[in-house]
């Protein structure tokens, strides 16, 4: 693991009282993340959904917003953009965008954990344009060309 950055991070005024995203062991690799509201997401619903909170990330790194797998499992519930990328210039709300892809509705508390996030290193390309590009054994074939199973 390497050594954690700093990201500032602002409680908005709705996000009084919740507790800021933290990991739940030693070894977790994301910091759930709690819902600052009350709601019910229909099946086959989408919603952003408020988290009370803003942050400014360090230039050259991301925050992922990704589902927790016990909400996909149990309730079909998940992070419909999954993984969710919050820009180092963002400064706007974090919220999570959940689908509901399960066949009952799904309430959610404020409080309730709903995501987590990930920091993760930018690595920026440049784009050489070229007129014709090398030929490789694999050439155009995708999408299954490799075979059925
Ligand atoms: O799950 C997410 C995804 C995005 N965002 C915020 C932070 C991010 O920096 C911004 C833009 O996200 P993205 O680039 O994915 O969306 P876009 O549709 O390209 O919007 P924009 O034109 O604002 O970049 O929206 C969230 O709060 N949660
Ligand atoms: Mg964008």
């Amino acid at each position: 693991m390497s050594a954690p950055i700093s990201i500032q991070i602002q409680r908005l005024p709705h996000g009084e009282g919740l507790p800021l995203p933290v990991y739940a062991t030693t070894g977790a690799a994301g910091m759930d993340v709690v819902a600052a509201e009350d709601l019910i997401l229909p099946p086959g619903g989408r919603r952003a959904v408020a988290t009370g909170f803003a942050m400014a990330i360090p230039e050259g790194y991301e925050v992922q917003v990704r589902p927790r797998s016990g909400l996909a499992l149990k309730h079909g519930v998940t992070c419909l953009n999954t993984p969710g990328t919050i820009d180092s210039d963002y400064r706007g709300e974090v919220k999570v965008i959940l689908a509901n892809l399960g066949d009952a509705s799904f309430p959610i508390a404020r409080g309730d954990r709903i995501a987590q996030l990930v920091p993760a290193p930018v690595q920026r390309a440049t784009l050489a344009e070229v007129a014709s590009l090398d030929e490789t054994a694999r050439g155009a074939g995708g999408f299954g060309s490799t075979g059925t199973r």
